[in-house]
């Protein structure tokens, strides 16, 4: 029987600055899945508080986690799989947003704090100041054992850390999978 596979859906996570947007982008259009930048769900207040320099709370972050939730539901029922870019930094906060979806699997992106804060420095067109960055970081709860993920480092240029993440999530692009890797994986509910 010709089964079509179950969408899958890569969250990228980490502090801000450590580079989720770029990686996400490169994985989407690699693997030619649905994108979506996770700062589009913030509400205009979340987004103000950033950009004055104010760390969200847990009460912030609920009702943006929800709304990236229910848009990874969307894509999951409609078949499509999907990356996209979500901080996560908190297990809770991962938790929502696996709840009820075993097709989510987190890519957490690490580096040196030195390195995420020249990144930022350098980045002129965003709204979250690097101030933020020790507050995020102090926010981090890394991935544990038990979740379901890879924990990728972003030190190097942007096309090799792509290519690491691929790798570590055992992601192939489309037309390069051998007959032999298609059974293996349709076998497989990871
Ligand atoms: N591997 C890389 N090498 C050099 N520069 C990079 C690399 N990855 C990302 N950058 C740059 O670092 C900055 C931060 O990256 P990016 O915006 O992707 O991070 P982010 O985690 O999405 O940030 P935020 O959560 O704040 O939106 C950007 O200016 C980006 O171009
Ligand atoms: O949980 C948070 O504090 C936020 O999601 C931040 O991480 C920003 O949205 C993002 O990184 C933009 O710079």
């Amino acid at each position: 029987m010709n089964r079509a596979p179950r969408a899958q859906i890569v969250v990228v996570m980490g502090v801000s600055g450590v580079g989720k947007t770029t990686v996400a982008k490169g994985l989407s259009t690699v693997l030619g899945w649905t994108y979506a930048e996770g700062d589009a769900f913030h509400s205009e207040a979340n987004v103000a508080k950033m950009a004055a320099g104010t760390p969200l709370t847990d009460e912030d972050r609920w009702p943006w986690l929800r709304s990236i939730g229910e848009w990874m539901s969307a894509e999951i029922a409609a078949g499509r799989s999907a990356v996209v870019t979500c901080s996560a930094l908190r297990r809770v906060y991962r938790e929502l947003v696996r709840a009820g979806r075993p097709e989510v699997v987190f890519c957490h992106l690490v580096a040196d704090p030195g390195l995420i804060g020249d990144r930022m420095e350098r980045r002129a067109d965003h709204y979250m100041p690097a101030s933020l960055l020790p507050s995020q970081l102090a926010t981090l709860e890394p991935l544990e054992p038990d979740e379901p993920g890879v924990e990728v480092s972003v030190d190097g240029e942007a096309a090799q850390v792509i290519a690491r993440a691929l790798a570590a999530l055992d992601l192939q692009p489309p037309g390069t999978r051998t007959p032999r890797d298609t059974r293996t994986r349709e076998g497989n509910t990871r």
